[in-house]
């Protein structure tokens, strides 16, 4: 039988996902706190653009607002959730969802930042996977419509790794996975805390980095300051998750270590980093030039930002194994302080650190 879907937080990634599902013919409800964002789905069905004229669509898809989230109740338990509201906002939404879920329900964190440990100890850590959307971005840009910036069917890059937290093979996972196929290209994982970490390296590349900027990625790419900045707040990210003992991945076409290898110096690696980046950036069909991460979206509308949960983590995770990440660090003071009102973004905030900090050698702290 079809799993009955649910998904938790219907914005950008949620909505994207929940409504391609619905269009392949898949039982899904949207649950979402935004009331005129729901209203509008009602009225006109869940309106998603692309790159290209045939990605547009109007999806009719069953939504209810947060507030009428004991409807659930009314069909049968929930199989399968996908939890995508902000990750500071992750247990509350496992609280909410969890009396509807089905004894074998999977629970699976459509999130950035790390949070199938917090799912698990809401809903059982056995219940638990974790999904990556690494070429996804989505902007969900007023009610009941969400645009994206990327074509659907990335060549060459698996947009969703899919993955149980202990890297076992089960047929649940590779259920999930082909469901997902069903909304663009997917990997199925066994390393799910590698892929974590390089997502949260690259996440720290350019969520707060565009936040603090107000730039788009590949206006930031095509700038080489701040092209080396972002480099260097991943490669310190990257340099933590070597030490914790991850087994990393790639961002992008680029393995996640050249990152860490670049900031230390290393001129091949550099230049292998910067050609990728670079090519990207001026390859106007693979990414609108107006893409910007969640952050720069969430400090556009004037919403909070996952600041804690990306920087805050590499800082924590940083301390404890000794690594030096002063690039983290001052991307979180900026961000904070726009969050704040004491700030409004602009690319001195960042350059200002970069003029000073990209040709130092990394030290431990
Ligand atoms: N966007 C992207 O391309 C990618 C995002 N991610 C990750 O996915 C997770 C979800 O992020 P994303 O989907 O981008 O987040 P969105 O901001 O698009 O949506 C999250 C929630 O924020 C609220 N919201 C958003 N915009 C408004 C608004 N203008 N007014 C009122 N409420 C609003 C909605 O509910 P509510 O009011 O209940 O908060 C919504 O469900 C995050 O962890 C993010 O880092 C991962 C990969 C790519
Ligand atoms: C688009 C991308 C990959 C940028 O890091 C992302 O994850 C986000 O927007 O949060």
């Amino acid at each position: 039988m079809a799993p009955r879907i649910a998904i938790i937080g219907a914005g950008a990634v949620g909505g994207y996902i929940g409504a391609q599902l619905a269009a392949a013919g898949e039982d899904v409800t949207l649950v979402d706190g935004w009331a005129a964002h729901v209203a509008a789905v009602r009225a006109y069905g869940f309106r998603v653009d692309g790159m290209a004229p045939e990605e547009t669509a109007a999806i009719p898809v069953t939504m209810l607002h947060e507030s009428e989230i004991g409807r659930l109740g009314e069909g049968p338990a929930i199989d399968l959730t996908f939890i995508a509201v902000k990750s500071y906002a992750t247990r509350h939404a496992a609280e909410r969802i969890r009396p509807f879920l089905a004894p074998g329900a999977l629970v699976v964190s459509a999130q950035n930042g790390i949070n199938e440990d917090v799912i698990g100890e809401v809903v059982g850590h056995g219940r638990v996977a974790g999904l990556i959307a690494a070429r996804i971005g989505v902007e969900l840009d007023g009610p009941g419509h969400v645009q994206r910036m990327v074509p659907r069917g990335s060549p060459g890059i698996d947009v969703f790794r899919v993955g149980e937290p202990d890297g076992r093979l089960t047929e649940r996972i590779e259920a999930l996975g082909a469901l997902l196929r069903k909304v663009d290209s997917v990997k199925v994982t066994t390393n799910l805390a590698g892929e974590r970490w390089s997502k949260l390296a690259a996440n720290a590349m350019r969520n707060g980095v565009s936040a603090a900027s107000g730039l788009s990625i590949n206006a930031l790419d095509r700038d080489p300051a701040l092209r080396r900045f972002g480099i260097k707040v991943a490669g310190e990210a990257i340099r933590v998750g070597e030490r914790l003992g991850f087994a990393l991945e790639s961002i992008g076409p680029v393995p996640a270590t050249l990152y860490a290898r670049a900031d230390e110096g290393d001129g091949a690696a550099l230049a292998k980093v910067e050609e990728a980046l670079l090519a990207a950036a001026l390859a106007t069909k693979a990414r609108s030039d107006a893409q910007r991460p969640s952050m720069g979206q969430d400090v556009a509308k004037g919403r909070p930002t996952e600041v804690e949960e990306i920087y805050g983590l590499v800082i924590a995770r940083a301390r404890e194994v000794g690594v030096a990440v002063p690039a983290n660090e001052h991307v979180r003071a900026v961000v904070r302080e726009i969050e704040a009102g004491r700030a409004k973004p602009h690319p001195a905030l960042l350059l200002s650190f970069a003029s000073r900090g990209t040709d130092q050698p990394a030290h431990a702290v």
